[in-house]
């Protein structure tokens, strides 16, 4: 098992940056899902990494060895794209066993005991003699993610490996996918602009913008405390609510909150914050209750898991998503009551966390 260590890499292209002077550590045996927007670097990063790109600046080390300038088939480095190459005419375990061919110190046993291995546990042994023109996408899938592990190389990469697989298929691919991932070790790279795919899979999250990593945490971390305004956004569905905030000697006064709330950190400067909240940390009633401020109902939606999303307008013409399990007696435009949960409150500054609520003072 190896680390991949990213040193202060600029990734040029012409006179746009793609990759801005970043500096990461990958943990090795660990599973770290690079995330976020169309754009952000995600697939130039990965590039530089398997050796397909090199660094403008900056260099990319596997452990303490530095990769500078080494081809990818050097690096050891094993890679499911979007699309994998397959050989359609060649059977399943003999598409496994092409990179194994290749490596002249593996024994006829040992090959085999690897194809055994990989497609046991991705419960594919029924499968092994079949041709791959006679699967579907989620399975051809499975065979490349065989294909890439059965090397047992240090480093696998994933390109966004689920894009053309159909939602059911995509489940059984992802529990394969963390199976794998938990028996053989690697250290894994996985980039994703799918959030619950992300949060499902990774031990750790890189989330990216504009070509730096603005957060890496674990998963529930990252959406429990999104470090900015940026990250609170992007992750969760729908994303966290802002709204503007005040420093005033009493505390934080916000639209959300009936009095003003402590912080549990010093809060610089005197003035305008912006306070953010997950929609599942705000209580949505019909009648009023201590705490809770008045709102007007705009609509009220049903989501797939028989959840609630409501949209409140409240004072400052803000408007507040909430989730709920319950329902309402509430029709769009009746006036209801919203309850901010304080642990869930968090406040900005310049787009970056500085501080989160304590308890309501009173
Ligand atoms: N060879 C290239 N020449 C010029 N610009 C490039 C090249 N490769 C990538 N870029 C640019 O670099 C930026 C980052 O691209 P990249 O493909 O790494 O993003 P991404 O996060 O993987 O996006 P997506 O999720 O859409 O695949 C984009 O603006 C892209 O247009």
């Amino acid at each position: 098992m190896v680390k991949i260590v990213i040193d202060k890499v600029t990734k040029r292209f012409g006179p746009f940056t793609a990759i801005d002077a970043m500096d990461a550590v990958f943990d090795d045996g660990a599973v770290t899902c690079l995330l976020g927007p169309s754009g952000c670097g995600k697939t130039t990063l990965m590039r530089m990494i398997v050796g397909l790109e090199q660094p403008t600046v900056g260099r990319i080390f596997f452990g303490d060895r530095d990769m500078s300038g080494l081809p990818p088939r050097k690096r050891n480095v094993g890679m499911v794209f979007q699309y994998p190459v397959m050989y359609q005419t060649l059977s399943v375990e003999e598409n496994i066993a092409l990179p194994l061919t290749q490596d002249r110190s593996l024994s006829a046993q040992e090959r085999d005991k690897r194809i055994d291995e990989v497609l046991d546990i991705l419960d594919m042994r029924d499968k092994r003699k079949l041709f791959i023109g006679d699967l579907d996408a989620g399975s051809r899938q499975k065979v490349a993610v065989g294909r890439a592990v059965a090397r047992r190389s240090d480093i696998v990469l994933f390109d966004e490996p689920t894009t053309n697989v159909e939602v059911q298929a995509k489940l059984l691919l992802i529990r394969a996918f963390k199976l794998v991932t938990q028996r053989l070790k690697q250290t894994i790279v996985y980039v994703t602009h799918d959030q619950t795919e992300a949060m499902t899979l990774a031990d750790c999250v890189a989330l990216m913008r504009d070509g730096r990593i603005i957060q890496y945490d674990r998963p529930a971390d990252l959406y429990a405390t999104p470090a900015t305004e940026f990250a609170g956004w992007f992750l969760g569905n729908p994303g966290m609510n802002f709204m503007p905030a005040r420093k005033t000697a009493a505390g934080i006064e916000t639209p959300l909150t009936a009095a003003p709330v402590a912080a549990d950190a010093e809060v610089s400067g005197n003035g305008t914050l912006t306070a953010g909240i997950r929609p599942e940390h705000v209580r949505l009633g019909a009648t009023a209750a201590p705490g809770a401020v008045p709102g007007v109902l705009k609509d009220l939606s049903v989501t797939i898991a028989g959840r609630f999303i409501a949209n409140v307008r409240i004072e400052g013409d803000t408007i507040v998503k909430v989730k709920t399990d319950e329902a309402i007696a509430a029709r769009p435009g009746d006036t209801v009551y919203l309850a901010a949960d304080p642990a869930g409150l968090s406040f900005y500054s310049d787009g970056n966390r500085v501080a989160a609520a304590v308890r309501q003072s009173q």
